[in-house]
């Protein structure tokens, strides 16, 4: 093992595929679902990322001095990993540290301040005892330079008051603007299940209120009675008075005991209350845009009364939890309040009897007073710093319940980090995760690149779904794709037919890279897709949904979205739109290429947005084109501009088209007939026909819609 050395993993496909997986070799070796039927002791004769369930848990050892042995089929040993550890919560110490150490300056002029601003704070009722000192005759000193020494304390006071909040929150904005970025990096490289899995709503609620509890716990505990300055005003206090007096520190010591017993009984006795307070908001805000976002199915049904008895429901437990917050918090209030009370009470009758027997000064009487009452707002800031702490922990843990319990694309997360490196995205250039991520991944990953790229490939060779199997991950009892076969010839016209929830969609959602395959691969000319990382294949991949989804900004821009990463000019995007068979339409709009398309393109019909996602698919340029009930959802006049459109799209593509209406289907070059989860029939439509199977009777029956 000391000796052995990781191969390329290219060179690794090459091999192994020549060994096991051209399907040209099965004959040789065996099919290919042998390979799969390996018994789980011993690994598979083949990379195991290409079988499922080890996708990331496998490298290569060979010889060094002879890299080439895989071929000859030489100590060729293919060795399961170590499980890799799951992601690294998305939120820790260990992930804030790194970001607060980049602000060391800030850090320490924060805290030389607070150091500053609490020493004058403190000081003050130590000259408020002098000043009466001075007024009973009992000091010398005159009374003008004494007032002198608390102006001073008056200026420097506030001044570093400023210095201190200024560098603390500037410090903190910068630290949770950059979390922020690497939290939406991070959900944004999620596998598809993850979006499958959780709500839109609690996923921008975690960017939004629960990242903004982070934030608020230092920007709203910055004043003088709350946070780091409580907290330092209260051990400061207590050994100003020890040092003032050893009789009476100990009373105010029960003081400070009480109320923070009280606090822990409170902070216990309302965390129930204060979780299901923060559900029921969450709830009324999944709702809200629920409702919004669905605003056109709610007019449709008639169903406005409905959503408000709903909303009110949510809004009635609010308020109830909102209540049972209040009162917990008013019944503390008051407590607290009576104990503070009680110890001053008893403050006066102890420290007054001792001056009068004169055992005390009547400056340290005085100062004391102050001081009980810097104690007093000092501890009650601080608890109220612990409340805000408390919501805090509960929103970080919703953080990292959400984004640690799911798993990361590493295929996308890679291509991102290298590309991310040459952009000048600054902010979230560094993945802050990445370090936590074992070093493995990133070999790993950097041995899936291959030296040749998908989309070039794309543009000359097949595609092959090769006894794909495929269960959705939240479903994955229900198997939709059977040892599917199918080869989409390249520069064809593939169609896909099939009863509904045939899996002509899942087959899509696989070449699309959105899921993987449970067994079997997928391949472009020959090639396993998975040796190029996902975002490299995504360029070779041109979708068209039946509802195309736009941005909400400017036609022109929703059209260079074809080219994100590319400064798109104007031409090619008039270009693209006239070849859509859109132009016409925007210049017609009133800002023409500038016009706004308003959320999800909404202010467009959706013949109109058909055409601006056909020129953003034109100007994306990509080999492979799937076409996914594209026209269906259009009336007869938008359909002719959109199937033009499409036309020329096609022309010199792979193309793979689902349709209903046979009008879109029977020019295909081949059908497949999808029926479960495999290609029951394949032909062209008069070979189908003629055949009399499956696809003769969706035709007799009018289930492959007719016009
Ligand atoms: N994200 C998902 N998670 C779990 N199951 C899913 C998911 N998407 C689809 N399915 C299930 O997979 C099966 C195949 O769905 P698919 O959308 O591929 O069918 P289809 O042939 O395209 O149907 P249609 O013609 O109605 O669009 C269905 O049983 C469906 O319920």
């Amino acid at each position: 093992m000391a000796a052995a050395t990781h191969l390329p993993l290219p060179s690794l496909l090459h091999s192994s595929r020549r060994l096991a997986l051209n399907p040209r070799n099965l004959s040789s070796i065996g099919s290919f679902s042998i390979c799969l039927r390996f018994p789980p002791s011993r690994p598979p004769l083949r990379h195991p990322i290409f079988s499922s369930g080890c996708a990331r848990a496998a490298y290569v050892t060979a010889p060094a001095s002879d890299p080439d042995s895989i071929d000859k089929g030489s100590n060729l040993e293919l060795l399961e990993q170590p499980t890799v550890s799951p992601p690294p919560a998305a939120i820790s110490w260990g992930i804030i540290w790194p970001l607060l150490a980049r602000h060391k300056v800030r850090i320490a002029i924060s805290m030389i301040s607070l150091v500053g601003c609490t020493s004058c704070t403190l000081a003050m009722p130590l000259f408020s005892g002098k000043f009466f000192e001075i007024l009973v005759g009992r000091r010398p000193e005159p009374l003008w330079t004494l007032l002198s020494k608390i102006a001073v304390l008056y200026v420097l006071e506030p001044i570093f008051t400023v210095i201190f909040v200024i560098n603390l929150t500037t410090m903190w904005e910068k630290v949770m603007a950059s979390l922020r970025g690497q939290i939406f990096r991070r959900i944004l490289i999620q596998k598809v299940e993850f979006f499958d899995r959780f709500k839109v709503g609690e996923l921008t609620g975690l960017l939004t209120s629960d990242l903004g509890s982070l934030k608020d716990v230092v920007s709203e505990n910055v004043s003088r009675d709350r946070g780091l300055r409580a907290l330092s005003e209260v051990i400061g206090t207590i050994c100003i008075l020890f040092s003032l007096s050893i009789q009476l520190a100990p009373l105010l010591g029960l003081l400070m005991l009480s109320v923070s017993i009280l606090a822990a009984v409170y902070k216990r006795s309302t965390i129930p209350v204060f979780k299901s307070h923060g559900m029921t908001q969450a709830r009324i805000s999944d709702f809200a845009s629920e409702t919004f976002s669905a605003i056109r199915t709610v007019r449709s049904f008639v169903g406005e009364k409905k959503q408000i008895s709903l909303f009110e429901k949510l809004v009635i437990a609010y308020e109830n939890s909102g209540r049972r917050l209040g009162t917990l918090k008013s019944a503390n209030e008051s407590v607290t309040r009576i104990v503070i009370y009680i110890s001053l009470l008893a403050l006066y009758c102890l420290g007054g009897s001792k001056v009068k027997a004169g055992e005390l000064s009547i400056g340290i009487m005085a100062s004391f007073i102050g001081y009980t009452f810097t104690l007093t707002f000092a501890v009650q800031g601080g608890i109220n710093t612990l409340g805000d702490l408390r919501g805090t922990f509960a929103a970080v843990e919703r953080i990292n319940s959400v984004i640690s319990a799911s798993e990361i694309d590493e295929s996308l997360a890679f291509g991102l980090d290298k590309e991310l490196e040459h952009s000048d995205i600054g902010l979230i250039h560094k993945d802050i995760y990445s370090e936590k991520i074992p070093v493995l991944n990133s070999h790993y990953m950097s041995a899936l690149r291959s030296s040749s790229n998908g989309c070039s490939l794309a543009w000359s060779g097949d595609i092959c779904l090769e006894d794909i199997y495929f269960s959705y991950p939240l479903r994955s009892d229900v198997a939709v794709l059977n040892g599917l076969n199918l080869t989409l010839k390249c520069g064809k016209v593939t169609a896909l037919v099939g009863s509904s929830g045939a899996g002509k969609s899942t087959i899509v959602q696989l070449l699309a890279r959105f899921y993987e395959p449970t067994r079997g691969r997928i391949t472009v000319a020959g090639e396993d897709l998975r040796i190029f990382d996902k975002r490299d294949w995504a360029r070779a991949v041109a979708l068209v949904n039946q509802e195309p989804v736009l941005f909400s900004v400017s036609v022109g821009e929703n059209i260079a979205y074809g080219l994100p990463d590319d400064n798109v000019s104007k031409e090619d995007i008039i270009e693209a739109a006239k070849a859509a068979n859109a132009h016409e339409f925007i210049i017609s709009l009133p800002q023409g290429y500038d016009t706004p398309v308003g959320e999800r393109g909404g202010l467009l019909s959706g013949g109109q947005r058909q055409r601006i996602a056909i020129a953003r698919a034109i100007l994306k340029n990509a080999p492979i084109l799937i076409l996914d009930e594209a026209t269906s959802a259009l009336d007869a006049v938008s359909e002719r501009l959109v199937q033009e459109a499409l036309n020329h799209l096609m022309k010199g593509r792979t193309t793979l088209v689902i349709a209903h209406r046979l009008s879109t289907v029977q020019n295909a070059d081949q059908i497949a007939v999808c029926a479960d989860g495999r290609v029951a029939e394949l032909g062209t439509h008069s070979e189908l026909l003629t055949r009399g199977g499956q696809y003769a009777s969706l035709v007799g029956t009018q289930r492959l819609a007719f016009e």
